[in-house]
């Protein structure tokens, strides 16, 4: 910074008026771009976008600074242009991620942290190992489909976890997609050219757009807790979070509770989807280290699945994990966080209302802490000599406290879901399958690695591969685990109905 206190400036790219710096930032792979200006400027630098102060950090000690240590008053959120309150200023209370700091974050965080933390403690009462089995019995019978099951399988777990009703996970992905596609810059128009969102609603086709979406969604939320409602009063509702919320309430009534239950049920869909995506593309990738997975669970479970108990048994499942999250971070811009307050960054003035960018993708190339960044190295979290090394590694590596999760007072609420739920599905697929490439006409059918969306939380775009039954034995073992788990799952429905109210937790799988 080369000026003296209050006019001191970050550095960053010429702004032009009003405009900023968006003529050359585009929207697709714009974390790229933000990373070269970043090797450019220095690990924090200013621009602008339309209208809007950003302060893009790269640094994982600043953004510790910034957004841990000055949490107080950075913990806010910007609004979304193409959302109506997406902070929740006028009390709709619909996206806890998305909310402002107030009074109706505050409780649905302290509520959903408290549900997520019950269900971890109660390995998510087998629900994730019950959908997991019927996910391999979908490889084993229609694998080309593979790329949706994946996402219907993660959709599932949290429609069971919020209503106790997998089948309305297709659903609820629609609306996981919507609710994402609206809220990324690289949806609709207006969250850039923000001020076409203020255009007379019979010439605005985002907004009538997004009245429409939003009455879908909210009136679905609605629908599934009156529903809920009228399944616990005739004893038919297993546990789940909407039981929870019906018998000690704890949020103000259910409109939140409809919205808040809602959210959770949508958040969990791609968040974990993606990363199971890109494990699979490393495993194609890097047969090596599948055989080395394959290895491991053959010594740790033989022939029987997985279980989160298996966890400090399976470091290098566990590596391969994590370096896939590493390697191919699914939210590369990061989520921002906007300040509250006049502050200072050393001499560099930070005006109140700015937006700070913690850019995962920076954070995950930094090649002090991570050599050769480009590549797929799981041996980074599993010998000493590699800076990220940690042992013991019964309990290291662990997803937990990577960047990719945020910081300070808005951390990811899902850290241990996330964990938990890739460990068992991946885990699963590479006990049970071999993981190649698709030949066809003698030729192989390319898996690509940098073909993604560019929406706040990636994927890769579709692509095809093998999934083959590692011997007849596992493939018999895979329908039958799933034939047994049907039929428990059916009679622990009728002993429910039929008045065993309590029975619910545990049991599925
Ligand atoms: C790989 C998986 C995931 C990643 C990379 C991820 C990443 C993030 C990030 C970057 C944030 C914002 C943090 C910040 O502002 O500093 C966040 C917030 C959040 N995440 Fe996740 N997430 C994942 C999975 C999940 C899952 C499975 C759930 C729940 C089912 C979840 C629930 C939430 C919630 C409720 C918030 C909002 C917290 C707040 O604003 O106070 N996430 N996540």
């Amino acid at each position: 910074c080369r000026f003296r206190r209050k006019v001191s400036r970050f550095p960053g790219p010429t702004q032009l008026p009003w405009l900023g710096r968006v003529h050359d930032l585009p929207i697709r792979f714009m974390w790229l771009k933000l990373k070269e200006w970043a090797d450019e400027y220095g690990p924090i630098y200013y621009t602008e976008m339309l209208g809007a102060k950003v302060l893009v950090v790269t640094d994982e000690k600043i953004a510790e600074e910034l957004l841990v240590k000055r949490a107080k008053f950075n913990s806010d959120r910007p609004a979304v242009r193409s959302l109506f309150d997406s902070k929740s200023t006028d009390g709709s209370m619909s996206y806890l991620p998305l909310m402002g700091k107030n009074k109706y974050w505050a409780r649905q965080r302290r509520w959903t942290h408290a549900s997520l933390t019950e269900a971890a403690n109660l390995q998510y009462y087998d629900i994730i190992t019950f959908e997991v089995k019927r996910w391999l019995f979908r490889l084993l019978v229609e694998p080309d489909a593979f790329y949706d099951t994946i996402d219907d399988l993660a959709s599932k777990v949290m429609c069971t976890l919020t209503w106790d009703d997998p089948d309305l996970s297709e659903t609820n992905t629609k609306l996981a997609w919507g609710l994402l596609t609206q809220m990324s810059p690289a949806g609709p128009l207006t969250n850039v050219l923000t001020p076409l969102w203020h255009l007379p609603l019979w010439v605005n086709p985002w907004k009538r757009a997004e009245l429409q979406r939003q009455a879908l969604q909210d009136g679905w939320w609605d629908q599934r807790l009156q529903e809920s409602r009228s399944k616990l009063r005739q004893g038919r509702l297993r546990h789940c979070w909407t039981r929870q919320y019906l018998e000690n309430a704890k949020l103000s009534g259910d409109r939140e509770a409809a919205s808040c239950i809602g959210m959770l049920a949508l958040v969990g869909v791609f968040t974990i989807a993606a990363p199971a995506k890109y494990f699979l593309m490393a495993m194609v990738h890097h047969p090596h280290w599948l055989m080395r997975v394959q290895a491991e669970l053959d010594r740790v479970c033989g022939d029987r699945l997985l279980t989160l108990e298996d966890s400090p048994a399976l470091p290098t499942l566990r590596a391969c994990i994590k370096e896939t999250m590493r390697w191919k971070p699914n939210v590369p811009s990061g989520v921002a966080h906007e300040t509250e307050a006049d502050d200072y960054y050393g001499d560099c003035f930070i005006p109140k209302g700015t937006r700070i960018l913690p850019l995962d993708w920076a954070f995950l190339r930094n090649p002090a802490k991570y050599p050769d960044p480009d590549s797929f190295r799981p041996e980074r979290w599993l010998e000493s000599g590699w800076p990220t090394y940690e042992a013991p590694l019964t309990q290291f590596p662990t997803l937990k406290g990577m960047s990719s999760f945020g910081w300070g007072q808005r951390a990811c609420l899902g850290q241990m879901l996330t964990q938990d739920e890739l460990l068992l599905t991946c885990g699963a697929t590479c006990w049970a399958f071999n993981l190649k490439f698709k030949v066809r006409n003698g030729a192989r059918v390319p898996v690509p690695l940098n073909k993604s969306n560019s929406l706040l939380i990636i994927k890769p775009d579709p692509f095809e591969m093998e999934f083959e039954p590692r011997s007849p034995a596992r493939a018999r073992l895979v329908e039958s685990n799933w034939r047994t788990a049907e039929e428990t799952d059916r009679r622990m429905r009728l002993a429910v109905a039929g008045g065993g109210v309590g029975v619910g937790i545990g049991g599925r799988g």
